[in-house]
């Protein structure tokens, strides 16, 4: 099966270079002007067999992996959803579309009814994945033997996938752990110490439980590589733009514009999902309020801290 990949940001590009060493992959980028070396993904040089487009016509593999951001993706199949349709669609996306309120495999799903569409997630950095450092994430896709074989083309000798059919658990683990280590950079940034963020983690996975299986997913979905592996990643490292933007915010500093940060856009998309599906997600709420400046980071922590007392 013929592979491309469809958005050429750091992390598409590291997927296309460690895919390109198993056979020919087309990397899709409204501007690859670029040769040798993509700035998004400094230091890496592309293989021979890496090759990269700006035009989509000539990006259609069987399987083509979705590596755009998530408030990007909707406006993107919307335009070109028509020449995907009735390929195997793969969603690498980590956030949930704040127009919608779905997440990516939902959003693929309405604009190429005839794909087959999985998720792939899990905890990377796009540099660690290209440098061929050993990274191990969840392939989701409700067709189980679709799966088993999206799983053996993707895999590689240092990128091990482990399948899944819970495609909700996978994709909203990965798009709420995104929100979460806002919160913890920001406990970080704060000043409020490591236990604090120990803290911010664990309510924090208890958020992400209650609202992906309130939407469907399998609790034990959460405790995997898309959930409770990618939250810990997200939350201790100073790689993640996520972490960095919370680090920003509880220092009161502000943070580059044109980074890529899935956790701000995806906390309003969360504090808007609660309220519909009954369920309290207070660190997330909180995160929207943050990320917005509608709450001031020294108001952060007596709003979490004054709630009622409650059972674990
Ligand atoms: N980086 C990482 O370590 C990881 C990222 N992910 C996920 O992958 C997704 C992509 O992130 P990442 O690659 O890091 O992002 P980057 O910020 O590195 O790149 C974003 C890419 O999206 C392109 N883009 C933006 N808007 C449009 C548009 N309207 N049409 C077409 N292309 C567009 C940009 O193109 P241009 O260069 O022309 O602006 C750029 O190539 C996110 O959901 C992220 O959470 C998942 C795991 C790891
Ligand atoms: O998803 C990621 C790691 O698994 C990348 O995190 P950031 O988008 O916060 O950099």
């Amino acid at each position: 099966m013929s592979v491309s990949v469809i958005g050429a940001g750091a992390f598409g590009t590291a997927l296309a270079v460690v895919l390109a060493a198993k056979g020919p992959v087309t990397l899709w980028g409204r501007d690859v002007a670029w040769r040798g070396e993509n700035p998004r993904l400094p230091g890496v040089v592309l293989p021979n067999t890496l090759r990269p487009t700006d035009r989509l016509d000539d990006a259609l593999a069987e399987t083509v992996l979705l590596a755009l951001p998530a408030q990007v993706l909707g406006g993107f199949l919307a335009q070109h959803g028509a020449m995907l349709d009735g390929r195997n669609l793969i969603s690498c996306a980590k956030g949930i579309d704040l127009q919608t309120l779905q997440g990516p495999s939902a959003l693929i799903r309405g604009a190429c009814p005839d794909a087959t569409v999985a998720v792939l997630t899990g905890p990377s950095f796009a540099a660690d994945i290209a440098r061929g450092l050993p990274t191990a994430l969840t392939l989701a896709c409700e067709d189980a033997d679709a799966a088993e074989a999206l799983q053996a083309q993707l895999s590689t000798g240092a990128l091990r996938l482990y399948r899944s059919t819970d495609v909700t658990g996978a994709e909203f683990g990965g798009a709420l752990k995104n929100v979460i280590a806002i919160a913890a950079g920001a406990a970080i940034g704060a000043g409020y110490g490591d236990s604090a963020r120990a803290s911010v983690i664990t309510r924090g996975f208890a958020e992400m439980t209650r609202l992906a299986t309130a939407l469907g997913a399998r609790p034990e979905t959460l405790t995997g590589l898309s959930g409770l592996g990618d939250l810990v990643l997200t939350s201790t490292s100073e790689q993640s733009r996520n972490f960095r933007f919370g680090l920003a915010l509880g220092h009161g500093r502000d943070f580059g514009a044109g980074t890529t940060v899935e956790g701000a856009a995806t906390a309003r998309a969360v504090a808007a999902l609660a309220p519909q599906l009954g369920v309290d997600l207070p660190i997330s709420q909180l995160v929207a309020g943050l990320a917005q400046g509608h709450i001031a980071m020294e108001h952060a922590l007596d709003i979490l801290l004054n709630r009622p007392l409650k059972e674990e």
